[in-house]
């Protein structure tokens, strides 16, 4: 083998200067072009320090202080198989890996007194003065331990936003995307409150203290929970084959992209495998992180486009120069919405860096090279010329009945929820183009021999049509519900709805105050319904003018089941899956709950001494409590 000293020697020194610039905020390359130099050097020289050395010792402003516990960095993976063979038979906990900072928060006798970045892994930096205006902080604990909890400090897209806007008027550099900026303002000397734009969520806690060692994550992140601390919502996976479900999950949540994802980390959930399995001087062995291989390109905005949604929400679309990434041709990308455009100042000109991961949708990531001049938004809807308006971060056209493109995305949207079949978006088009169809309630005065206008529509397909359209005249009254596209809801809202008002009157006669007391219904939402029914009303009487016969829901297994009109709340983990005994209960005419009120029957836990805040509101309004046995033994009397 030849040894190459020189190669060895300057990519150890790259990727030193890169960790640095990174760990400071400022990267100057991107991940899969980092990941490149390790991967070559890892090739040349496997032990090589650099590829062990956790963060950066980057001379900061800060004071420095030493972890007593290294903060280590985590071992990687982006092939599902080798995900599956770590897991082996293990129950695993799987967590979103937030794209942030890292931060450690010491506290002595329940107190917050310290709060520190990673650094080096040994070595951190003291940013309690800067950590302190984070509001997910938890500044006391209700007991006086002494613990670490050690978390992710990140940035939103739309808090990002209003940062970008506060920089500018305090004459700071605009800074470059909610990844780097959580570093960089770590790092700086003044403007400390800035930080308040920051979030927290806490994964790890250590501690001596008895009262801390938890026989498993799940019991580790029900304790955080309690403590106050926001966290990712950990997900136990016991299957293989759930593994790749909630992989498609972290997924859309990645794509939806108000926070920065790059994928998610697994542990042991058992904690006595934690202590077992110890760390490298890299890594704990008993965590795992899953990555989707970002594959990054830059490319530049030919045009920005602002297409209206069937709600009337105006979205930005940068046309690019086309690029391939991870095998496809990126033609445009999504720029979310206006205040987006806004923080990044997006404009026709701009080279801009994306990056696609795995089957992800391409995301934008930066702005490389700024076109001059200043971003711009629409004055009036591309499709109604409607001036629009502001809905928090988006743009709006309130032109909901004159507005094509609303118009449209309404009639697809109904055709979707009342399941008819073949009739595609290129058919609407045509009989939208030979004045068919203008209003939904159209599609039911429509006789075959209007579908045989349709062009490449023979007399079979027409036939095939004008019955699909018949037959979703007596469709399910949630579906129907449903179609009405109102803010806010989707079908299992309105199937909870139906539960308490099971028919189309006595939802179109709901006050907010009845739709507030469904449970998992807020203000906000039962505000939206109410004013969405209201709203659609001339629609719906047309669509029954027009012969439907939404079909209500036959009163649940019964009423008079022995359950009948008795409302549940369950709380800590019982023998079965909770949806089964919900289902158990819903069969035996009951209804289950997620909060005690004083119509509660009673609280079901095998836990009764747990102390957990349903169970001291059940106390103080002395509901019964009965345990998993007592309930079964009263629905088999
Ligand atoms: N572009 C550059 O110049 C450059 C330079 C250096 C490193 N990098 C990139 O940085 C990455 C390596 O950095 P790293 O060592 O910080 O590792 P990492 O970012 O891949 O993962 C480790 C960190 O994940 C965080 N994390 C987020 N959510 C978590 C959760 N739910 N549970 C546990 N931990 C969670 C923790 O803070 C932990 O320290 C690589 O992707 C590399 O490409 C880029
Ligand atoms: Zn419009």
């Amino acid at each position: 083998m030849t040894y190459k000293p020189d190669a060895v020697k300057s990519l150890a020194d790259a990727i030193m200067r890169h960790k640095r610039l990174y760990y400071q905020g400022k990267p100057e390359i991107s991940d899969a072009d980092y990941d490149r130099l390790e991967d070559q050097l890892r090739q040349l020289a496997p032990e090589h320090p650099a590829l062990e050395y956790v963060g950066s010792d980057a001379p900061g402003v800060n004071r420095k202080v030493a972890h007593e516990t290294p903060m280590l960095s985590l071992q990687k993976t982006y092939v599902l198989d080798d995900l599956i063979s770590w897991k082996g038979d293990h129950d695993i906990v799987g967590t979103w890996k937030v794209d942030g900072n890292s931060l450690s928060l010491v506290y002595k006798k329940g107190q917050l007194v310290l709060a520190k970045t990673r650094g080096n892994g040994r070595l951190g930096e003291d940013v309690t003065s800067k950590a302190q205006w984070v509001s997910d902080l938890v500044p006391r604990l209700q007991q006086p331990l002494d613990c670490e909890i050690r978390g992710e400090l990140y940035c939103t897209e739309h808090h990002f936003a209003e940062l970008v806007d506060e920089m500018l008027d305090l004459g700071l550099e605009r800074p470059s995307n909610p990844r780097n900026i959580v570093a960089g303002l770590l790092g700086r000397r003044s403007h400390l409150n800035l930080a308040r734009y920051f979030n927290f969520l806490a994964f790890e806690v250590l501690s001596d203290d008895s009262a801390l060692h938890f026989k498993d994550e799940i019991e580790k992140f029900a304790w955080l929970t309690a403590e106050g601390f926001p966290i990712p919502e950990p997900k136990l996976i016991h299957k293989e084959s759930e593994l790749s479900a909630y992989l498609d999950q972290v997924k859309s949540v990645m794509e939806a992209g108000e926070i920065g994802l790059d994928g998610a980390v697994f542990s042991f959930n058992n904690r006595d495998l934690h202590y077992e399995l110890g760390n490298t001087s890299h890594h704990p062995r008993y965590k795992m992180s899953y990555k989707w291989q970002g594959q990054t390109a830059v490319s530049v905005i030919k045009d920005i486009t602002w297409a209206t949604s069937r709600l009337g929400v105006i979205t930005p679309v940068a046309v690019i120069e086309p690029v391939t990434l991870s095998g496809a041709k990126i033609t445009n990308i999504t720029l979310h919405n206006a205040e987006h455009v806004m923080a990044y100042n997006l404009k026709k000109g701009d080279e801009i860096e994306i990056v696609r991961s795995g089957e992800v949708i391409p995301k934008f990531l930066e702005v490389k090279k700024a076109a001059p001049g200043r971003y711009s938004w629409p004055a009036a809807c591309g499709d109604c010329n409607e001036t629009l308006e502001f809905d928090g971060v988006r743009l709006r056209c309130l032109n909901e009945a004159g507005c094509p493109a609303q118009q449209t995305g309404f009639i697809l949207n109904w055709i979707r929820c009342a399941e008819i079949d073949d009739l595609s978006e290129k058919r609407l088009a045509a009989m939208q183009d030979l004045g068919l169809v203008s209003q939904v309630d159209d599609l039911y005065h429509l006789s075959v021999e209007d579908f045989l206008k349709l062009p490449l529509t023979k007399e079979k397909m027409a036939q095939k049509l004008w019955k699909n359209v018949q037959k979703s005249k007596t469709l399910p009254l949630a579906r129907f519900l449903n179609g009405l596209g109102i803010q806010g809801t989707g079908l299992t809202s309105w199937e909870k709805i139906l539960e308490d008002l099971p028919s189309l009157d006595k939802v179109r006669q709901a006050s907010e105050d009845q739709i507030k007391a469904i449970d998992g219904f807020a203000e906000k939402t039962a505000q939206q319904i109410v004013a969405g029914l209201s709203a659609k009303s001339n629609i719906i009487d047309a669509l029954l003018a027009a012969g439907l016969k939404p079909k209500a829901p036959s009163r649940s297994t019964s009423a008079d089941g022995i359950f009948g009109g008795q409302t549940f709340v369950i709380t800590g983990t019982l023998s079965k899956p909770r949806a089964e005994i919900e289902g158990l209960i819903k069969q035996a005419g009951g209804k289950t709950s997620s909060s005690v009120s004083k119509k509660t029957t009673a609280v079901i836990t095998n836990d009764p001494d747990s102390g957990s805040s349903k169970m001291k509101k059940a106390q103080t309004l002395g509901i019964p409590v009965w345990s998993e046995d007592n309930l079964l033994e009263k629905l088999e009397a």
